[in-house]
């Protein structure tokens, strides 16, 4: 097997608040090939979230070692993109403009710009809206413009948190089977973090149980499901066995983190 593109080896994170100090994550490991997608689960405040801005480079580090590809991680960066639950599009730019942002940015000619804008509006369906604005989108469109915004630029790894969070059931399915297709194909390294134990086993190749703060790895399960995965594999045993052993690991994390809080 080749060399992991990101390995995280003792990390911590300690926030100082009112002369208090919390441990976010504590002596957290985990190794993540090229082109794998894992899935982050664990009860509220585990340190989820702390974790994936410390991968994107917006939050440091207090002790131990983040590398993607060997490198220490010492902020933001273009081979990572980030997509997160709110969908944080430009009200003032159109669909199109809202794709081609980061393009601009990396001053592609406008040739270019046009032919990976129109790739992408035909990958999440929304070629026909391509000269709308966010606020005339539903939900799940706008999600589709976030995503297809952070593809544009090409990262190699892809930072969720709780992209579909705000999402209805119907199109949380959707987008589900969607991103699946899109990793199908690219095969981009994805962290993608979720609070639905069943959206983890249908697009993970493992999923990261995290145990209550201070979050750090529980278990580490890999999901054989065959791939593609149709939506149907929701209804086999070994997805029902998946969902059963994870939600066992997860309950006495979430009744942990209730009981410091109580
Ligand atoms: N900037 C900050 N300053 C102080 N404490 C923080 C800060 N950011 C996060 N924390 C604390 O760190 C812990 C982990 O927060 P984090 O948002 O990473 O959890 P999470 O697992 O993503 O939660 P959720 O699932 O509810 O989104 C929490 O106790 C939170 O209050």
């Amino acid at each position: 097997m080749s060399a992991p593109i990101i390995v995280v080896r003792g990390l911590g994170k300690r926030f100082s608040r009112g002369g208090k100090d919390v441990d976010a994550i504590r002596d957290f490991n985990l190794e993540i090939a090229e082109g794998e997608f894992i899935a982050i689960v664990g009860p509220s405040g585990c340190g989820k979230s702390t974790f994936l801005h410390m991968v994107g480079g917006f939050e440091s580090i207090t002790s131990g070692d983040l590398l993607i590809e060997g490198r220490p991680v010492t902020g933001p960066g273009p081979d990572r993109g980030v997509v997160f639950q709110e969908f944080a599009l430009y009200p003032w730019r159109t669909v199109a403009e809202n794709i081609a942002w980061g393009l601009e940015i990396q001053k592609r000619s406008k040739a270019e710009q046009k032919a990976i804008v129109e790739r992408l509006l035909a990958k999440v369906g929304l070629t026909h809206f391509r000269d709308h604005y966010p606020a005339e989108l539903s939900g799940g469109m706008k999600q589709r413009v976030a995503i297809a915004r952070t593809l544009a630029f090409d990262p190699r790894i892809l930072l969720m948190d709780e992209p579909f969070g705000a999402l209805d059931a119907q199109n949380r399915e959707l987008m589900q089977e969607e991103l699946q297709t899109i990793w199908n194909e690219a095969r981009k390294t994805v962290i993608f973090i979720t609070h639905d134990i069943e959206e983890a086993i249908y697009l993970a190749d493992r999923v990261i149980v995290f145990s209550a703060r201070p979050g750090r790895t529980k278990a580490d399960i890999r999901i054989d499901l065959p791939r593609p995965r149709d939506i149907d594999v929701k209804k086999s045993k070994e997805y029902f066995d998946y969902r059963n052993q994870i939600w066992d690991l997860l309950r006495d994390e979430v009744l942990r983190a209730r009981a410091e809080f109580a």
